[in-house]
């Protein structure tokens, strides 16, 4: 990635240098279908990302929100503004968590508790819109997770649904991103790369494309949008918990160039609550099989996550040594065009910000 200086009100915001590449072959899972529970696992050990089908959140839903979203936005800035004070909740713009990430964009950072949205100043439309659609994906997350746990053999089908949608004080977040058209230059960093650090994340956008996923051998390639459908992403805790099986997969968004519509997005990520415990999952780990990971508690690793960069490698200070030799073995191996710190080796022990 290289700096631009462009006038302040962009700041100072990274290009993403790649060169072209076809859209990725997405695996695609019709959630209902036999077979789905395979499928799941199968896309999780590969690239950490699939494209849900048949998921059962009505489109009236999502375009609700995207419409009512689309207004919040473009309220003047000073009013958008006014949302902004509970950090790291809230409007945000421009700026990604505490420690100088920035990218070409605003968004709305909202907690879920208790199938909620945490923010009574919103617009009462938009907040409500929010809420219909949050119970609505929260669904899909329980039935992807339900289906993970099927596809990995565990008996208790139950086990990783509980420690999201079940729990009490679990770490549930809805994020809306608002990618304008950036006249100034191409390639500009929407959102930089990162991995997500819950267990699960389901996202939605509108017909803009713009995201990007890493696959196994460090290549980008952009994901056609697709708001018919929802795209599953493994995050940093689910790795850990299946001992590396499942892959949490770096992401990044390139904003949109000049002349072409914005982008919107909306994520649900399904985090545990602070006290749950983080480690391999015993009935997975085979006879004499080591944990790649120390164990932590969830809340453990938000408190080392909030004082990184995006990008960081946020699950290395927690990885065992045998990780370490594995990643540096596998990142050695690979050959690509692309700028990305994953294909380096393991960078020394710090961790990205959860936001
Ligand atoms: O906006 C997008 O499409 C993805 C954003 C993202 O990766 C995130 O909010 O964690
Ligand atoms: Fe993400």
């Amino acid at each position: 990635m290289v700096a631009i200086t462009v006038p302040c009100t962009i700041d100072q915001i990274p290009l993403v240098k790649c060169p072209k590449a076809a859209n990725a072959a997405v695996p695609t899972i019709d959630l209902s279908a036999p077979g789905a529970a395979a499928a799941v696992a199968d896309a999780c050990r590969g690239v950490g990302f699939f494209r849900a089908t048949n998921h059962g959140v009505p489109a009236a839903l999502a375009e609700a929100l995207e419409s009512r979203a689309g207004a919040f936005f473009a309220l003047p800035h000073k009013d958008k503004l006014e949302h902004s004070s509970a950090r790291p909740f809230g409007y945000g713009s421009k700026t990604i968590g505490p420690n100088g990430d920035v990218g070409w964009l605003e968004y709305l950072l909202l907690s879920v508790g208790s199938s909620t949205i945490q923010a009574s100043s919103l617009p009462p439309s938009l907040r409500a819109a929010l809420e219909e659609y949050t119970v609505a994906v929260r669904a899909v997350g329980t039935r992807v997770l339900e289906l993970m746990a099927e596809g990995l053999g565990l008996a208790d089908r139950s086990a990783l649904r509980r420690m999201v949608v079940d729990a009490t004080g679990s770490d549930e977040m809805v994020r809306v991103n608002h990618y304008p058209a950036c006249p100034l230059a191409s390639s500009v960093t929407g959102f930089g790369e990162h991995t997500d650090p819950q267990i699960i994340s389901v996202l939605r956008s509108n017909r803009t494309g713009g995201l990007q996923i890493m696959l196994r051998d460090g290549r980008w390639v952009p994901v056609a949008p697709d708001p018919d459908s929802l795209f599953v992403n493994v995050g940093d805790a689910l790795q850990v918990l299946t001992n590396g099986r499942f892959r949490s997969v770096k992401h990044r968004v390139v904003a949109p160039e000049a002349g072409k519509q914005s982008r919107l997005s909306v994520i649900y990520f399904g985090g545990p609550a602070a006290t749950q415990r983080i480690a391999p999952l015993p009935e997975l780990m085979r006879d004499g099989e080591q944990s790649l990971y120390r164990e932590f508690t969830w809340g453990e690793y938000k408190k080392a996550a909030y004082k990184t960069r995006l990008g960081d490698h946020r699950l290395g200070p927690f990885e065992l040594p045998q990780a370490v030799t594995a990643a540096v073995k596998e990142n050695t191996s690979t050959d690509h065009n692309c700028s990305s710190k994953a294909v380096q080796p393991p960078p020394p022990p710090h961790v990205a910000q959860v936001y």
